[in-house]
């Protein structure tokens, strides 16, 4: 009786072996580019990944067995990790944009000052740093293949990805927050795709004494893109920001070089949907804020008065496109949510807790003895006297010193589980963005709401941005700091060129939204917010949307832009609301801020800054002087 003998076919790269998947059958491109950074990385065998189930319980098994992710047996296929506390954020000292020109990566920045719009770095050094870091780096371990889709897989909106990784803690996260599968593969055919390579900088045998089994190289973390070749690589980091290449790097970065080439925006924003219950109207708008705004609260909102129903399309990036009528539509990039925990809770974002009760990961998060996540703002959501283990791994309970949570722990969870996710958040045309909202945290000031006279003096106010946060610097507690666009982190090309994109777009046939600016955050002189926040925003929401809507009684003009007029927005219901604090243009402060823009944008791209966007500033200098 003859055996039958099954060879078991095993595909090679060279020597290394093909641990799964069918590398024969990738795209030409796709194989190429395998190849090449196969022999640069050396991995010991390659792992064509498919972002199913079933890959994902076989990795996390690894993971739980090896200690990196634990599971959280209060819910459902839940799990927590800690990474090395060297590697808990995003690096921006260590973010860069190469390309030739270095005008083409960043503005003209005045002479002596701090470039904070983004960092070129030259070719030729890039090669040195690159070559300091990548040869050999996957040396015994192995390179996982992540085919995955910005956007829902072949919307004429989406843009594809390759992502090599050797974390498979890394995988786990992509299939969240991106689209990971191997229809990737028929759609991309023998398109071009974005090319992102990820290394934890640590080859075996370790050098590197690992914490919290979290392999990482701190001190050669580098997050290199390369638009001309729309390329990533990053290297040293397995903290969310600067390794799940699909967020900040691709859906930005370089999202937005691809944008500015094709006529369209990839931008820092949420996407929601709210429908006015009486008549089924239904608006969307898009929202920039810079961090602890309060971006993800808002984009998933519970209103506090009846009548309004708030749906969530997105909540961090949105990529805006306009059709063939002249109208914009916007997508959702991502897939899932990776929202800051810290002060997350029922009371801040029902929605988003309800998200991430099952299938989601929780980074640097404390962990109750119930098998539950913790961190500060749930001293309400749980027992009083729980033993918690902190994300330092340390014994705590709630009222001792210390915190539980790191300030940047995250949540990573599936943005279909949301409970008011849209019905259209995966819709291949995306969703009609009839108002754009900057924002940002103005204790002085800026009035809680207001709307610009045009799409040059919107787009100027959102270069303008600015929101009070904590420096950087020691003791220096809090500062009013620039984000313009809420984009200074992620830029991916000259800032200035960035604005005369943007004006560029106020063209037939483009309808352009209207752009407003919104302040949550403003202070009565006893130091009290003097608005209630949170759900109450519907009312601002609201007023912003009968305003899109051509409701002309309701604003009246003001220096610096529309105003609402007295008593109408909804105040009903609320406590004793200060309208004319709340509302009052103070004309120093805003002859300050004024001069603070100027001297900002001359400082950090003075050449490059269209002079429609001096015009603007001009103009409100004036209408605020003659006040
Ligand atoms: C949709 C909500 C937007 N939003 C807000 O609108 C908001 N407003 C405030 C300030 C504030 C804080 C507390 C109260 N009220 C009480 C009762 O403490 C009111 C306003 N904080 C806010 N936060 C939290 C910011 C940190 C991420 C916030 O997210
Ligand atoms: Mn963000």
């Amino acid at each position: 009786q003859f055996h039958e003998v099954h060879e078991i076919v095993v595909q090679k790269l060279g020597h290394i072996p093909i641990v799964k998947g069918d590398f024969a059958h990738l795209p030409n491109k796709v194989q190429r580019f395998v190849a090449a950074w196969v022999q640069e990385c050396r991995p010991r065998a390659v792992y064509i990944c498919d972002g199913s189930d079933e890959e994902a319980h076989e990795i996390i098994h690894k993971l739980e067995e090896r200690g990196l992710l634990h599971k959280l047996r209060k819910y459902e296929e839940c799990y927590i990790c800690r990474t090395d506390p060297a590697d808990v954020a995003r690096v921006e000292s260590k973010t860069f944009v190469t390309t030739e020109d270095k005008y083409d990566s960043v503005a003209h920045v005045r002479e002596g000052v701090q470039g904070i719009m983004g960092q070129w770095m030259s070719p030729e050094l890039m090669e040195v740093e690159m070559n300091n870091r990548f040869p050999g780096c996957m040396a015994g371990r192995c390179m996982y293949i992540i085919p995955f889709s910005m956007g829902p897989i072949g919307s004429p909106l989406s843009k594809i990805g390759v992502q090599l990784t050797d974390s498979n803690y890394v995988l786990l996260c992509m299939r969240i927050m991106t689209r990971v599968s191997p229809k990737v593969w028929e759609v991309l055919g023998d398109n071009e795709f974005v090319r992102c390579v990820h290394s934890m900088g640590c080859p075996r045998p370790v050098q590197r004494k690992v914490i919290n089994h979290w392999p990482c190289n701190p001190e050669k973390i580098l997050i290199a893109h390369f638009p001309e070749i729309r390329e990533i690589c990053s290297y040293g980091s397995g903290y969310g920001g600067n390794s799940l290449l699909g967020k900040k790097c691709f859906a930005l970065r370089i999202a937005m070089n691809i944008a500015r080439d094709e006529g369209w925006l990839a931008e820092h924003m949420l996407i929601m949907g709210i429908t006015e219950e009486k008549t089924g109207r239904e608006t969307f708008i898009a929202a920039a804020f810079p961090s602890a705004c309060g971006k993800t609260n808002l984009a998933m909102l519970n209103p506090t008065i009846p009548g309004f129903k708030v749906r969530v399309v997105g909540d961090d990036i949105a990529w805006m496109r306009f059709d063939e009528n002249g109208e914009l539509y916007g997508i959702n990039p991502e897939a899932g949510f990776f929202g800051v925990a810290p002060g997350t809770n029922m009371k801040t974002n029902p929605n988003a807790m309800l998200t991430c009760l099952k299938n989601s990961i929780f980074t640097n998060v404390g962990e109750t003895a119930d098998g539950g996540f913790y961190w500060e703002g749930l001293e309400d959501e749980v027992d009083k006297n729980i033993a918690i283990t902190t994300w330092l791994g340390e014994n705590w309970r709630i009222g001792q010193p210390g915190k539980a949570a790191h300030p940047n722990a995250r949540f990573t969870c599936p943005a279909g589980q949301c409970p008011i996710i849209h019905p259209k958040w995966e819709d291949p045309k995306g969703v009609p963005i009839s108002a754009i909202i900057f924002g940002g945290r103005r204790p002085v000031g800026v009035p809680l709401v207001y709307e610009a006279f045009s799409w040059e003096h919107g787009v100027t106010v959102g270069a303008c941005v600015k929101s009070e946060a904590t420096a950087a610097a020691e003791h220096v507690g809090k500062q009013i700091m620039h984000d313009p666009m809420a984009m200074r982190p992620f830029m991916g090309y000259n800032f200035g060129k960035y604005l005369g994109h943007w004006l560029s777009l106020n063209k037939a046939p483009h309808k352009v939204p209207k752009i407003f600016h919104v302040n949550w955050f403003r202070l009565n002189e006893k130091g009290q917010f003097l608005w209630p926040g949170f759900g109450d925003n519907i009312r601002v929401l609201d007023w912003v949307i009968r305003r899109v809507h051509e409701e002309e009684s309701i604003a009246v003009k003001s220096p610096i832009g529309w105003l609402p007029k007295k008593g109408s927005i909804n105040m009903d219901g609320l406590g004793p609301v200060d309208w004319n604090e709340l509302f009052s243009l103070p004309k120093h402060y805003w002859e300050d801020d004024i001069r603070e823009s100027r001297r900002f944008l001359e400082d950090q791209a003075n050449g490059d800054v269209p002079p429609a966007i001096w015009k603007e500033l001009d103009e409100l200098e004036k209408r605020v002087k003659e006040g």
